[in-house]
């Protein structure tokens, strides 16, 4: 069936072949006798008749020579004279004509044809084909001329040739030469002639009817866009742009536009078979499939994640409002605490003050100094814990000579600056509670009253005297009352000698004396 098929197709090549270059051929003869006069032969010669005519070359000399004078500046065109009749030239004369047109084409730069062609033994081999080209050219250079006056550019035009392969068993080596076809005809007539578009039409049925019957493919080379066939392929387009009947055949070339020419060598349509095409989507669907129910157990994985994640927020946020409430309650308990505290310590205060005013508001304390000189026989008899000192004055040996003394407490002469102070501390600190405390010491001439109040000079600080110790006491009590309480400490220094008193710290030296006066209130203190 399908070289029944391949013969009847093969057929109808030839036949439209034969028309096309007959009517090409038709065209050159018409032509010719325009330019140089009747040629002798049919309007409608045969390829032998056409060639028989034009082999002296002198036809085409004289053809040259009116478009392009002097084209060939010798034609020989006499005849010898022999034996009282006319001799036809020699065949080296046919070939001087011959070759000095084909220079003059060379120089006019038109498409020439072999000498040979001109030969009856090759007719067969397409050699008429060219020399009509090469007319059909001459042509076109002589009318470009008219129209231009001689200055217009001229491009020849050959003739469309198919040499398309009849069946498909041929080896791919001779399939690629054989697909050839060249589009340069159809270059730059895109706006044709009616003649034009009918060759046109019958190139695409070509085309058509050869894609849908043999299923070729638009071979390589005819597109090739690495050997800048650009021109070609948009005139293509444009001529399959003319015959929607082509344009299913073309549709994937003309989606293509922008594909590489690499990308067409390298996936042909008949190296895609169609079954591999149903398997590359087949497994591109189950890829699909795939990938989707990757997906969709990612999501589930998420949306799990999200559930546990949204309860975990929710537990957390429940978990510190609780939190949260217990703190408030136990503010509220520290609160009520610190407001019972604060009763506590006032209550304290208040009993700790009674219990200094029940040891009596005047305390007398005495402290005995070491005896420097060892050679001194000490006067201490007896010194108890109740506060009590016996005396004993070495000058009256009777009873007379024991005295008793009772004070609130005797530090005897290893007592400490530290034992001292703690037995005072108390009465000092009723200072901060708003409790008015003097503290001073009396004796004759260097008995200790400077050392126990103020320490020995450069003292350390295990020997810093009460007034030291008082101070830093005091401090340290305002400092923890910080929160509850505001104190404001002044000081003021002054000195009793020969009963006059005197302020040491007074800035003004007029005012040093009692009664003093403050110099920012001018108020008397006394
Ligand atoms: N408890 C003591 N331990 C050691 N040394 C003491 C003690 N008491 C006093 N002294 C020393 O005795 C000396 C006299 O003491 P201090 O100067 O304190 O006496 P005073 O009573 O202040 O004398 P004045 O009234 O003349 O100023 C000093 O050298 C002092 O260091």
């Amino acid at each position: 069936m399908t070289s029944v098929r391949t013969g009847s197709h093969e057929f109808n090549l030839a036949s439209r072949r034969a028309e096309e270059s007959a009517a090409r051929r038709f065209q050159a003869v018409q032509w010719l006798q325009s330019v140089v006069g009747q040629l002798g032969i049919p309007n409608h010669p045969s390829e032998k008749e056409f060639i028989s005519c034009l082999r002296n070359g002198m036809i085409l000399c004289y053809a040259i020579n009116k478009i392009h004078p002097g084209a060939v500046s010798k034609v020989v065109e006499s005849y010898s004279y022999l034996n009282g009749e006319y001799q036809l030239p020699a065949a080296y004369q046919y070939f001087e004509n011959v070759k000095n047109f084909l220079v003059a084409l060379e120089q006019l730069r038109l498409p020439g044809f072999e000498a040979s062609d001109l030969e009856k033994d090759n007719l067969e081999s397409g050699s008429v084909t060219k020399v009509v080209d090469c007319i059909l050219g001459l042509k076109g250079y002589h009318e470009c001329k008219i129209t231009t006056s001689g200055n217009g550019f001229f491009k020849h035009v050959k003739t469309p040739t198919f040499q398309l392969s009849a069946t498909k068993t041929h080896p791919p080596s001779a399939t690629k030469t054989s697909r050839h076809l060249d589009m340069s005809s159809v270059r730059d007539r895109n706006d044709g002639t009616d003649g034009e578009s009918d060759q046109l039409k019958v190139i695409a049925k070509l085309i058509a009817d050869h894609m849908f019957n043999s299923k070729e493919y638009i071979d390589e080379n005819l597109f090739s866009l690495d050997n800048g066939c650009e021109i070609s392929r948009a005139n293509f387009e444009k001529i399959i742009s003319r015959f929607p009947e082509l344009h299913s055949v073309f549709k994937d070339f003309l989606n293509e536009g922008t594909m590489k020419s690499s990308d067409l060598k390298s996936m042909p349509l008949e190296e895609l078979p169609v079954h591999e095409v149903d398997q590359f989507a087949q497994s591109n669907r189950s890829l699909h499939k795939r990938l989707l129910k990757t997906q969709e157990k990612e999501l589930a994985d998420l949306k799990t994640l999200f559930i546990e994640t949204k309860q975990d927020f929710k537990d957390l946020q429940v978990h510190l409002q609780r939190d949260l409430m217990e703190l408030g309650n136990q503010m509220q308990e520290m609160t009520s605490a610190a407001q019972g505290y604060y009763k506590v310590v006032e209550e304290n205060r208040k009993l700790y003050n009674m219990v200094q005013d029940l040891k009596g508001n005047i305390r007398v304390y005495c402290r005995v100094r070491p005896i420097f000189n060892g050679d001194m026989k000490g006067v201490i008899d007896y010194i108890g814990k109740d506060g009590s000192l016996i005396v004993v004055d070495p000058s009256k040996v009777l009873k007379d000579g024991r005295k008793t003394f009772q004070f609130n407490q005797v530090f005897g002469p290893t007592a400490t600056q530290d034992d001292v102070f703690k037995e005072t501390q108390p009465l000092i600190r009723s200072v901060m509670d708003g409790y008015n405390v003097c503290i001073f010491a009396y004796g004759q001439t260097g008995s200790g009253k400077t050392y126990t109040m103020s320490g020995p000079p450069g003292k350390s600080a295990t020997e810093m005297g009460i007034n030291y110790l008082a101070l830093s006491d005091l401090f340290l009590i305002c400092d923890k009352r910080k929160d509850m309480m505001t104190y404001e400490i002044f000081v003021q220094m002054v000195e009793i000698y020969n009963e006059q008193v005197r302020d040491l710290l007074a800035e003004n030296s007029s005012c040093t004396k009692y009664p003093f006066m403050a110099a920012e209130t001018s108020i008397y203190i006394t």
